[in-house]
């Protein structure tokens, strides 16, 4: 996997690049919608490609290792054939899902053993082991096997947290180098960052990865409820330590905000469930700021939902409509907002690569933010 930086912004540490992969080109900075169980919730393959142009998508190793599970994704030659998506797909590890979903996990050394959320069953994750499921699923990027602590965490236990962390990244690394890939295509591993927001031990993390010298690194412990301020100030800290010439993953960030600050501070790829859950609640991301569709305001506005964003839905379908199918729980309607808020993230690391490219988004941030993040 290569990447290529193309243009840095004279006044921030932001750039755009590209990410080639043996799906495809990613253009960077790129937003990664979220998939779960082999699918990004309520959005076809077609609008994900034509509409929200999205260019890799991300695939859950806990919910796809539960249902369909390995043997189906196996006999079905990955989850690129498994789903359609011929596109680069990236899965996390699994940890952070098991924390997230499952309240029965316990953390030992050899690994996180949990019960299913769907029957209860008992299983455990091992480094070794979730190297040998996302090789089977077949992205091609891969997440080591990490402990993402909560916020807040003590020191001590962030500190032990983030050793056994690195204890298990340099395991995933042996097991990752002595298996081949599955399907005749090359996957990446990333390892990933941890430290809690502790200076030193975000500093200690960050130097353990670089040595480790993979062709991507993340960032992780973060949009874990921190003030934004302390996110900041950790991927500023940790983007300063890791090697500038490979891209940089802040998992599971954000707001418009947060993604356009943490550009600024050198970040290349983002992920984020907030599109596509906000969407089902009827809050949209649009170019005009952020709209509650349910809100009694939109009851005879037949104006489109976001004339100025493009896309199929944004412009076929006015605000009254949409308002109408939220209220009446229509799956129309959770299909029409997620297509909105999913097309909106892409167009908007789209507008940051052109400011970059035109040497300007340091200014650009500013305005367009305030604009973004207005409620309407
Ligand atoms: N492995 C890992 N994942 C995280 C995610 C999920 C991102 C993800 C990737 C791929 C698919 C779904 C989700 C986080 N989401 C918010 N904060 C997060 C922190 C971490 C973290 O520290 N480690």
């Amino acid at each position: 996997m290569q990447f290529t930086i193309q243009a840095t912004d004279p006044e921030s540490k932001a750039r755009t690049g590209v990410l080639s992969t043996d799906h495809g080109l990613i253009e960077t900075p790129i937003f990664m919608p979220v998939g779960t169980a082999g699918t990004v919730k309520a959005v076809h393959q077609r609008e994900l490609v034509e509409d929200v142009r999205a260019e890799i998508i991300l695939g859950n190793t806990y919910h796809l290792y539960l249902r369909p599970g390995l043997s189906v994704l196996e006999k079905a030659g990955g989850l690129h054939r498994f789903n359609g998506w011929n596109r680069p797909i990236l899965t996390d590890s699994g940890g952070y899902q098991v924390y997230s979903l499952s309240n029965t996990r316990k953390i030992k050394e050899d690994g996180v053993t949990f019960k299913s959320h769907i029957d209860g069953s008992k299983h455990i994750f091992t480094p070794e082991g979730v190297m040998d499921i996302q090789r089977t699923i077949g992205a091609d990027i891969m997440m080591a096997f990490d402990e993402c602590t909560p916020y807040p965490c003590e020191y001590g236990y962030a500190r032990t947290s983030m050793e056994m962390t690195h204890r298990w990244l340099t395991r995933c690394i042996e097991r990752f180098d002595s298996t081949p890939a599955k399907y005749g295509y090359q996957q990446t591993l990333f390892p990933i960052v941890q430290g809690s927001t502790y200076k030193d031990l975000r500093q200690q993390s960050a130097e353990f990865v670089a040595e480790q010298q993979r062709e991507g690194n993340a960032i992780g412990g973060l949009a874990v409820g921190e003030p934004a301020e302390e996110m900041y100030k950790t991927i500023e800290l940790v983007n300063a330590i890791l090697p500038s010439d490979k891209p940089r993953y802040l998992m599971g960030v954000g707001t418009p905000e947060n993604i356009l600050e943490a550009i600024a501070l050198g970040v290349d790829m983002f992920d984020c469930v907030m599109p596509t859950r906000n969407a089902r609640h009827g809050v949209l991301f649009t170019t005009q700021g952020i709209i509650n569709i349910k809100n009694e305001r939109w009851k005879d506005d037949f104006s489109p939902i976001d004339e100025e964003l493009g896309g199929y839905a944004s412009t076929f379908y006015s605000k009254a409509y949409l308002r109408h199918l939220m209220r009446s729980e229509e799956i129309l309607g959770a299909q029409i907002a997620s297509l909105q808020n999913l097309t909106f993230y892409l167009w908007l690391v789209k507008q940051a690569r052109q400011q970059i490219i035109g040497g300007n988004f340091a200014k650009w941030k500013g305005a367009m933010t305030k604009k973004l993040m207005q409620r309407l």
